[in-house]
């Protein structure tokens, strides 16, 4: 369990913080809801399976580097109940792959993804329906966001609404030329509900966010850039023979950041969950805990044995 690795040094480093410590002992595997919210995960999963489609497709490659893939075609790559199901079943197995640095997300078709798929929208459109689809799909992105993985969403075509949100909960965001990030929610009576505002805040600031979703902007590559929300912009692809093709650039790209034995490439994730979530002085015990995994490890051990400059 990924996220058991950062949570026990947590508790038990942090007994002397009752408030924290009961928080997180309410967090199941780093999700934000349980029953103690009234939130019944298989009764969920249960409502969503009866809104079928399209499949997420999980390839572990002997790089360590996996690609997760939206496969929805005929509805723009849209997630269906089935899919939402789907996900939550792949960032399971993710969490348990001990040998895995990183992360790929795409859509097929040369599109991302297109939010939810309006047909369950329009059938679950009851409040108590949407607040269980809400939950479930916030649980599953933050334990994305929280696998020791480092993760880039690659967005080629649009992602929309949902599938803006989701481009959230990767570490990283590259953009093919001709992509748009569309947080589309205010055109359909909606704010982000799996994550996306909270997320996308720490990202590019309240300022621009308060921007993209009050506007429902269309970020292409260069206002992804310029604000912060692309970390890469994707060269035009050449139709010519031998050139690489959008995923093969992604892991090229990710690849500068995978390099090196899975335990340290995965401490490194962790630190900076870490100080990314917590509050100063937990983030700092839990650096010292990871720190504590690789210190005298094998890499640790080897690099000293090599006596290496780092000109
Ligand atoms: C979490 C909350 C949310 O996600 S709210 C946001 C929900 N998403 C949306 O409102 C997107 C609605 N769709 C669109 O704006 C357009 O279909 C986009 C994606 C721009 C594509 O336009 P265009 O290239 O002209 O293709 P198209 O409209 O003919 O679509 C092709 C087929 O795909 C379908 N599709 C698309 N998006 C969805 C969706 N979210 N849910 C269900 N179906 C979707 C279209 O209906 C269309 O299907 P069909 O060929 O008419 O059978």
């Amino acid at each position: 369990m990924v996220l058991c690795a950062l949570r026990q040094p947590l508790l038990r480093s942090s007994s002397c913080c009752g408030t924290w410590t009961r928080l997180l002992k309410r967090q199941t595997r780093g999700c934000v809801y349980s029953s103690v919210h009234g939130f019944n995960q298989e009764e969920v999963r249960e409502k969503l399976q009866a809104f079928p489609g399209g499949s997420i497709d999980l390839l572990k490659q002997d790089s360590g580097i996996a690609v997760l893939t939206l496969n929805n075609p005929s509805r723009m790559n849209a997630f269906s109940g089935s899919m939402m199901v789907d996900l939550e079943e792949r960032v399971s197995e993710l969490e348990n792959w001990t040998d895995g640095k990183g992360l790929i997300i795409q859509g097929v078709a040369e599109t991302f993804c297109s939010g939810s798929d309006l047909n369950a929208v329009r059938a679950i459109s009851n409040p108590q329906d949407g607040m269980k689809m809400c939950m479930f799909m916030q649980n599953t992105l933050t334990r994305l966001l929280r696998l020791p993985l480092i993760s880039v969403a690659l967005v080629e075509g649009r992602a929309l609404g949902g599938g803006a949100e989701l481009t959230t909960a990767c570490d990283f965001r590259l953009m093919a030329p001709g992509s748009v990030i569309q947080f589309v929610h205010k055109h359909m009576g909606l704010v982000p509900g799996w994550g996306g505002a909270a997320r996308l805040v720490r990202i590019v600031g309240s300022q621009n966010a308060l921007k993209l979703l009050g506007g429902a902007v269309k970020v292409d590559s260069k206002l992804g850039l310029d604000i912060g929300l692309a970390d890469g912009v994707l060269q035009a692809r050449q139709e010519a023979e031998g050139t690489d093709s959008p995923l093969q650039l992604a892991d090229n790209w990710l690849s500068r950041y995978t390099k090196g034995p899975a335990p340290v490439i995965q401490a490194v994730k962790k630190v900076v969950l870490s100080g990314r979530e917590l509050p100063l002085s937990e983030a700092l015990r839990t650096e010292k805990d990871v720190f504590g995994t690789v210190w005298g490890g094998p890499a640790n051990l080897q690099a000293l044995a090599s006596k290496s400059k780092h000109k």
